[in-house]
């Protein structure tokens, strides 16, 4: 199957019945898809997964790992253990996440290069990069690939702000006054990542329904 097919998909989830796909049955039934395609595939099968902050990308790709066996790097996690482990980079990292800012591209790619060297997976879910064009560019520069697809996790403001006030994971960022501004980052950095994709038809559009997790 071609991704031209596949990305016809998507749009035929956008627009037919969305209310009995949920986030979870969009996402198993597009992955079944893309590892009957690419099972034999030599390159790496890059992934971006994309959306506001407590959108569920998390969320579903701990459900895809557990499924279809993708190695699941966010982008998130991989700089919240560089403050736990107190590196070079961990105040900056730290006060730039409770500004809900973005950690420069160099730092964030650098990261992700270094598990996707060291991981024996050919499949890979990179959740919550790129953040910015920026970070865009400089993936593609210093990895030297571009992703497979994009996943695009839409979800109404009002959810995400819920969801990310009630997680309780202790994080720095889960605070009403960092959400306020994570959203706004999310619209003015990350749409622009998402719309770049989506003109060379590789987004699918995960739609928010009705659903219990
Ligand atoms: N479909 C859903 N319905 C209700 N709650 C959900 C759903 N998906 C995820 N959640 C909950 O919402 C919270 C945020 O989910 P998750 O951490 O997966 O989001 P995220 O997109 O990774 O957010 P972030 O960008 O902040 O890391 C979690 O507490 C999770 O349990
Ligand atoms: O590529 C990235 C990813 C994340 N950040 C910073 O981390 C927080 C939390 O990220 P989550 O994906 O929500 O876990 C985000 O708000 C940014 O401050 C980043 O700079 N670059
Ligand atoms: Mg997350």
């Amino acid at each position: 199957m071609s991704w031209r097919r596949v990305a016809s998909l998507s749009s035929l989830i956008s627009s037919s019945k969305p209310s009995l796909l949920n986030q979870e049955a969009c996402t198993f039934k597009l992955w079944e898809m893309f590892t009957t395609e690419t099972g034999t595939q030599a390159e790496p099968f890059i992934t971006f997964v994309l959306g506001g902050p407590g959108s569920g990308k998390g969320t579903q790709c701990t459900k895809i790992v557990e499924t279809f066996g993708f190695k699941h790097l966010s982008a998130g996690d991989l700089l919240r253990r560089e403050i736990a482990s107190k590196s070079e980079y961990g105040s900056m990292i730290l006060n730039t996440i409770r500004e809900g800012k973005i950690v420069p591209s160099h730092v964030t790619v650098k990261l992700i290069q270094k598990e996707m060297d060291l991981n024996d997976s050919n499949k890979f879910l990179i959740d919550g990069f790129p953040r910015s064009e920026e970070n865009r560019i400089a993936f593609e520069e210093i990895v030297g690939a571009e992703p497979n697809v994009v996943l695009f996790f839409e979800c109404p403001e009002e959810e995400m702000v819920k969801r990310v006030l009630n997680r309780n994971q202790g994080r720095v960022d889960d605070n009403i006054e960092t959400m306020k501004k994570r959203l706004k980052v999310f619209e003015a950095l990350n749409l622009p990542v998402i719309n770049y994709y989506s003109e060379k038809g590789k987004v699918f559009k995960v739609l928010e329904s009705l659903f219990h997790q």
